[in-house]
């Protein structure tokens, strides 16, 4: 992995919604390459995102993203024409074409030159697969095009910061490898966040991982020393474990996660085994 200068800060941060402290005092740093973001349901991720995002802003703390501060409206403003947002649900207008929504975007986005601007919506299009589909109702859209037709408008006008919440929903083994090789393209020059449930994904291309629980980084570092945390906690035993938490693979066999079964015999641990102990060493009072 290379070492790359933050630029993204975030320090101290905190959202709450009533009484409930969403986002608890959280303190990262990110730098250019694919970070991915891992926690359990209503662990903050979307919260996160929507702060990097500006479309949220928090309680208390700062974030620092291109050297610009979102408080600051000037800054945010600015922040706002250098980064790309794929949202969670993203909303569509039905009865735009593919081509006119990502260009009504690329007009908020103040590309202003009509030529350029159909220009770059064409590249994005064509990015992401959908330049055949440009005059296609977004209605008429698949899910996993609409995810698709996301994902371009967030990566109009050269972005430096990209900034996707769960982008590979409703996408195909084939788009997903192909959103895949985009994103790590993505990264080779970009500052790219990415939230998601997908551990394979995590794997198969974040540089970095963190690991978010009830508003707190409970892990930060690479996806091998996440996988490589559960060494000695993953078994796989020929007969059912009495307990813990353990599934039966295809040839037979159960892989155990936990303590040792009787009979146990190490196995190769996987980001998701890492991430779940993960989990399981946050105090589960505050795992909601
Ligand atoms: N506008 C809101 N008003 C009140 N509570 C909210 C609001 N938005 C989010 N929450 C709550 O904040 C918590 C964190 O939500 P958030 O969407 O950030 O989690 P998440 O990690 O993205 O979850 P998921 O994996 O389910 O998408 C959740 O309990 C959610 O119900």
């Amino acid at each position: 992995m290379t070492t790359t200068a933050t630029t993204v800060r975030v320090s101290a941060l905190r959202k709450r919604y009533g009484s409930r402290a969403v986002l608890d005092g959280l303190d990262l740093s990110l730098g250019v390459g694919v970070t991915g973001l891992l926690g359990p349901n209503g662990a903050g991720k979307t919260t996160l995102i929507r702060c990097l995002a500006t479309t949220l802003a928090p309680d208390d703390g700062w974030i620092e993203a291109l050297g610009l501060n979102p408080a600051v409206a000037d800054e945010r403003t600015e922040l706002r024409r250098r980064l790309g947002y794929l949202p969670q649900s993203p909303g569509f207008y039905p009865h735009f074409t593919a081509f006119d929504l990502v260009d009504y975007v690329a007009v908020l986005k103040d590309l202003t030159n009509r030529r350029e601007r159909h220009r770059e919506v064409r590249r994005v299009l064509d990015e992401v697969d959908l330049g055949d589909r440009a005059d296609t109702k977004v209605r008429r859209l698949s899910g996993g095009m609409k995810q698709r037709l996301a994902l371009a408008q967030a990566l109009l006008g050269a972005p430096e910061l990209v900034v996707l919440d769960e982008p590979t929903v409703g996408l195909d083994p084939d788009q997903r490898m192909r959103f895949r090789s985009l994103v790590s393209r993505l990264g080779e020059r970009l500052t790219v966040v990415l939230s998601t449930h997908q551990t394979e994904d995590v794997a198969a291309l974040c540089e970095r991982v963190i690991v978010l629980a009830a508003g707190r980084v409970a892990f930060t570092g690479t996806p091998a020393t996440l996988a490589a945390s559960a060494a000695d906690r993953v078994w796989r035993t020929g007969g059912r474990p009495a307990k813990g938490r353990y599934w039966r693979a295809a040839d037979g066999s159960y892989r155990v996660l936990g303590d040792p079964p009787p009979g146990g015999v190490p196995d190769e641990p996987t980001v998701e085994d890492g991430y779940l102990l993960c989990l399981d060493a946050v105090d589960p009072a505050v795992i909601r």
